[in-house]
């Protein structure tokens, strides 16, 4: 069975040559960016305009801006296609939506008092003015991580979170009949904390695949929901996200109805 060996290894080396290439583009493309903001005339990246190309400090701030990009960009892009998929499936939720933004911004532009109280979701709390922006918003978190694949929209949130155990320790859980079960894992164990597996858990979640904002209104359970990881390392540009977010979402939806097209093309595609 020498040939599909072959093949894969062919087709594998094509596929680090196209990473590759990809990587190389972006490096040229950071480095483009740097310049330019040197030759800005009043820089706010005080600090890009005088780390020294080819040195490890520059490394370390295209390294940064890499982050920055892919962390941040795809994420959010995935988070709001994900957003106005599920609105769209769910017509008489925005247009509910809808109506609460009008009420508190007629006009559509987000005042900064609402972007500002897009922060308490950071904090696990719902702003009385805000609850139905916000919870609509950890309601597509939650299920973001998870495919709509069928409606042109694909998954991505973050689905897995990769970590080390700093150090030996037991984790106790139970197994679906209830009984109590003991796991050793000893120090530098990799671990994979499945998101997926959490947010769509019948034992945190009641009815877990149904997109029900509201079950965010009252009590619900925090450490079952963890779009942005949790703890010292979690998500740096979680607020920003959360304010970018509430911003799009309250300015498109005041000006456009979303509702799916009724077109072959946009299904199935993944
Ligand atoms: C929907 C949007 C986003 C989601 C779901 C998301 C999710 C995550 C997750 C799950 C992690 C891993 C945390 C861990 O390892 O425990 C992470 C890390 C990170 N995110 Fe985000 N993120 C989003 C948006 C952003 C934005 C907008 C930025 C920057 C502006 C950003 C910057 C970062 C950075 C720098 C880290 C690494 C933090 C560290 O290692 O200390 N993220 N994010």
């Amino acid at each position: 069975m020498i040939a599909p060996k072959l093949v894969m290894e062919w087709a594998l080396k094509q596929r680090i040559a196209q990473v590759k290439l990809a990587f190389e583009e972006l490096e040229q493309y950071m480095l483009e960016l740097i310049q330019e903001c040197r030759n800005l005339e009043k820089n706010a990246m005080i600090y890009i305009a005088h780390v020294p190309l080819q040195t490890s400090s520059y490394k370390t701030l295209a390294g940064n801006i890499f982050i920055f990009m892919l962390a941040g960009h795809e994420t959010t892009a995935h988070t709001l296609a994900f957003t106005f998929g599920l609105l769209s499936l769910h017509p008489d939720y925005q247009e509910k939506l809808y109506k609460h933004i009008k009420s508190i911004i007629p006009d559509g532009r987000p005042p900064m008092s609402l972007l500002r109280a897009a922060i308490p979701v950071a904090r696990h709390q719902i702003h009385e003015e805000t609850h139905l922006l916000l919870s609509t918003w950890l309601s597509s978190m939650r299920h973001s991580v998870y495919s709509l694949g069928e409606y042109g929209v694909p998954h991505i949130g973050v689905t897995t979170i990769p970590k080390v155990a700093a150090e030996d320790t037991t984790l106790v859980t139970t197994d679906r009949v209830g009984n109590e079960v003991v796991v050793p894992v000893s120090r530098g164990t990799s671990l994979q904390i499945s998101v997926a597996a959490l947010h769509y858990n019948p034992r945190y979640w009641d009815d877990p695949l149904a997109f029900k904002p509201e079950r965010f209104h009252g009590d619900w359970p925090r450490e079952a929901c963890l779009p942005f990881s949790s703890g010292a390392r979690s998500c740096l540009g979680r607020r920003s996200f959360e304010t970018e977010g509430i911003a799009i979402l309250t300015m498109l939806l005041s000006r456009y109805k979303i509702e799916l097209k009724d077109d072959l093309k946009f299904v199935n595609k993944t």
